[in-house]
């Protein structure tokens, strides 16, 4: 009757499984459902189902500290993070869903003399990639953090990297507005529907088999995350990725005292304030391969032990709440955007602990991987043969703290 009167509508369809799709997206984490909707978007496949085997958004995209930047080094990694912060830009009026993006500016501390040299010279590689940073000296930093203490005793700041248009954005948001894009092009979103197995024939994907029932595909993308290689050892080939925990924490709600996020990738820490007044801290994975999503005391005490030098305010909080996530890890830090082994099977995973950013560029770069079946400028330096051939993207100064 509500629906009938107000024109109300569900914001995507829930429906049973077909018997088979053209495509079909493991994962309806941020990354897949991107995939997916540029499948619609720019290629026009729209048989396309995303399946998902809890509910939408709840994995690493409705767990992450919302993060967006492009600040990165190599040239790919930097063409592939300023091609999603730019998607970010006008996402919101691209999806009809307001996602919330605030390019706030962000700012990486430089606590350390090789801090201050790598990360100037990430600012003059970034202006030869079109990519806008500057290095602000601590003047500058603190006009734009008043909390910050510049005169640690240990780590003081000695000046940061600096990108006006990054930010963050609303992360549960991202994951609905890109569901509801999907759903209204008529592609099926199937949420609590685990993938159990892979078919394959003549070294060419057919069908995943799932909690609901065999469904078959002609083209299949992997798009877990953290579980990205238990997807692989079902199709019968192996990723070079680690899955480990990586946790965070927010505050109780405080009043307005900063507008900008800061990393500390020295101390391992990092922080920004949410629209509620939380203060949202951040910091490294978990030293041991682990599939937990929960919090762990330690992890509290170090993050914050971590911070409270730079920002001696946090001493006085008391904790809301923290959580975990599942992130997939590779050895240079950088994504894998391939096809596989096995015909039609495609991989987006090892973003680790920095893929929310990169969800927009991800998902347009995937979608024409799989409409082509070969990658576009994007994604062709992130294919799986870089490690055999040690090619490798190495981000792990930019992937920020201990990661
Ligand atoms: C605590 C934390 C903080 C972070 N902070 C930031 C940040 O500030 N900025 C940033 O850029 N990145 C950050 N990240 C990383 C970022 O969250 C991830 O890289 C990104 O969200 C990954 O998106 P995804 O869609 O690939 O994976 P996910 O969102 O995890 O989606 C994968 C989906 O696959 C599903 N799935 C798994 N196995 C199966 C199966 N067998 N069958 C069906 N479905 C399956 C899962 O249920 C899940 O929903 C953070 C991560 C964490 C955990
Ligand atoms: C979890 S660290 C956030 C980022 O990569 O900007």
């Amino acid at each position: 009757a509500l629906r009938q009167h107000t024109g109300w509508k569900r914001a995507w369809a829930s429906p049973e499984p077909k018997a088979r799709y053209k495509v079909i997206v493991v994962g309806a984490g941020g990354h897949g459902l991107a995939t997916a909707y540029y499948l619609g978007k720019n290629f026009g496949i729209t048989d396309v189902a995303v399946i998902e085997k809890g509910w939408l958004g709840g994995g690493n995209t409705g767990r992450n500290t919302t993060i967006i930047r492009s600040n990165y080094l190599q040239d790919p990694s930097a063409a592939l993070y300023e091609k999603a912060r730019s998607l970010y830009e006008n996402l919101s009026q691209d999806l009809n869903y307001n996602i919330m993006f605030s390019p706030r500016g962000l700012i990486m501390l430089a606590q350390t003399e090789h801090e201050i040299r790598g990360y100037k010279r990430t600012v003059y590689a970034n202006n030869l990639q079109g990519v806008a940073t500057e290095w602000l000296d601590p003047q500058q930093l603190k006009a734009k953090v008043p909390i910050i203490n510049l005169d640690g005793p240990r780590y003081p700041v000695l000046g940061g990297l600096y990108q006006a248009r990054g930010g963050t954005a609303r992360h549960d948001a991202v994951a609905w507005g890109y569901a509801r894009a999907c759903s209204d092009m008529g592609m099926h979103i199937i949420q609590n529907c685990e993938v159990t197995g892979v078919e394959t024939e003549a070294g060419q994907v057919r069908a995943v088999n799932t909690s609901k029932g065999r469904i078959g595909c002609d083209k299949l993308a992997i798009v877990v995350a953290g579980h990205s290689s238990q997807l692989a050892e079902m199709a019968g080939f192996r990723l070079p990725i680690e899955s480990v925990a990586l946790q965070a924490l927010v505050s109780e709600p405080i009043k307005p005292c900063m507008d900008v996020v800061v990393m500390a990738n020295t101390v391992h820490g990092y922080m920004s304030q949410s629209d509620k007044g939380e203060m949202v801290i951040g910091g490294g994975t978990d030293g041991f391969n682990n599939f937990t999503q929960r919090g762990s005391w330690q992890h509290v005490e170090e993050t914050v032990r971590a911070l409270i030098e730079t920002f001696p305010m946090i001493s006085r909080l008391k904790m809301l709440r923290q959580w975990g996530g599942i992130v997939d890890m590779t050895g240079d830090r950088s994504p894998i955007l391939s096809t596989t082994p096995v015909g039609g099977i495609f991989v987006n995973c090892g973003w680790g602990t920095g893929g929310f950013k990169a969800i927009p560029g991800s998902g347009w770069a995937m979608a024409e991987l799989v409409a082509k079946g070969t990658p576009g400028p994007l994604a062709a330096d992130f294919g799986l043969n870089r490690f055999r051939e040690g090619r490798f993207i190495d981000e792990s100064v930019a992937a920020g703290v201990a990661h």
